[in-house]
């Protein structure tokens, strides 16, 4: 099985080209995948399918994704299946051009939560229309030494983003955050952010089915929409341990650019997958 590695700001995918649907990709397959010291490591995978091929029902409001050629169907390093990835559709973007899939420089990429529309900028920067941003209320996380209060906010994908104050490195990510299922009935990526300067954010974040990675695309998002006012637009550089993307919000929604790059390219051996 042919295999590339990618990253967006450092959250880092193993992307598997399977354009007719063939690959059999239990959770245990990703798991064993994204291990840092037995596999091949990354915070998720990128499965490059068609979408007509994609050998699975859309979630009902996923529909546009049927206009796309390509769809991304992402896996978390856990095995669990996510609705989108905002740093995963940019290196996905990337892939599908690198490897000569698609020649131009704006087009529609399928995921779970529908089309995502992406642009290649003159820079090499990946620009991703995000979809709609929903705040769905008030939430709070147990972290392993904080209670953390934000705001619950959807990205296609569920998120409690939460303003601190003070800077971001002293917060302890290393526990998996404690929430209440009631509030999130599918669990949920907590972000940590604390405004440092004039329209420019710090963030760390815990993935749901990763641990704290370096980015989270559409974490940045939820952090730029929970720091901005209600009904105004906002443009935000936001820094992440991986580097930094920027989040325009305005009426028609939110945009997500930054860098994305494929690594390396090989093959994995058949005894990973069977392990
Ligand atoms: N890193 C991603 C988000 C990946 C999915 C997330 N862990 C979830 O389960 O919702 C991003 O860049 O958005």
């Amino acid at each position: 099985m042919r295999f590339a590695k990618g990253h967006g700001t450092e959250n880092d995918f193993v992307i598997l080209p399977d354009p007719d649907g063939a690959l059999d990709l239990t959770p245990a397959r990703v798991a064993a995948l994204c291990d840092r010291r037995a596999g091949i490591g990354g915070d998720g995978v990128l499965r490059v399918v068609r979408t007509k091929a994609l050998g699975e029902p859309l979630p009902e409001g996923a529909a546009t994704a049927e206009s796309c050629e390509w769809f991304m169907d992402y896996r978390n390093a856990d095995g669990s299946v996510a609705e989108m990835c905002g740093n995963g559709v940019r290196v996905f973007a990337r892939y599908l051009i690198d490897s000569g899939h698609l020649a131009e420089h704006a087009f529609g990429v399928g995921t779970r939560a529908g089309a995502r529309r992406v642009t290649v900028e003159d820079d090499g920067d990946i620009t991703v229309d995000m979809g709609p941003v929903t705040a769905l209320g008030e939430g709070s996380a147990v972290l392993a030494r904080d209670v953390v209060h934000g705001r619950r906010i959807s990205v296609g994908n569920p998120h409690l983003a939460c303003r601190v104050d003070r800077p971001v490195a002293e917060i302890d990510l290393t526990a998996q955050p404690e929430l209440d299922p009631a509030a999130f009935p599918d669990g949920a990526n907590v972000e940590v952010f604390h405004e440092v300067g004039p329209d420019v954010l710090e963030m760390r974040v815990y993935e749901r089915g990763a641990g704290e990675t370096r980015s989270c695309g559409t974490g940045i998002v939820a952090a730029a929409a929970a720091a901005t006012p209600e009904e105004r637009g906002a443009t935000w550089r936001v820094r992440v341990p991986g580097g930094e993307c920027t989040v325009i919000l305005d009426a028609e929604g939110a945009r997500l650019r930054g860098p994305a790059v494929i690594v390396a390219e090989g093959e994995v051996r058949s005894a990973l997958l069977s392990g």
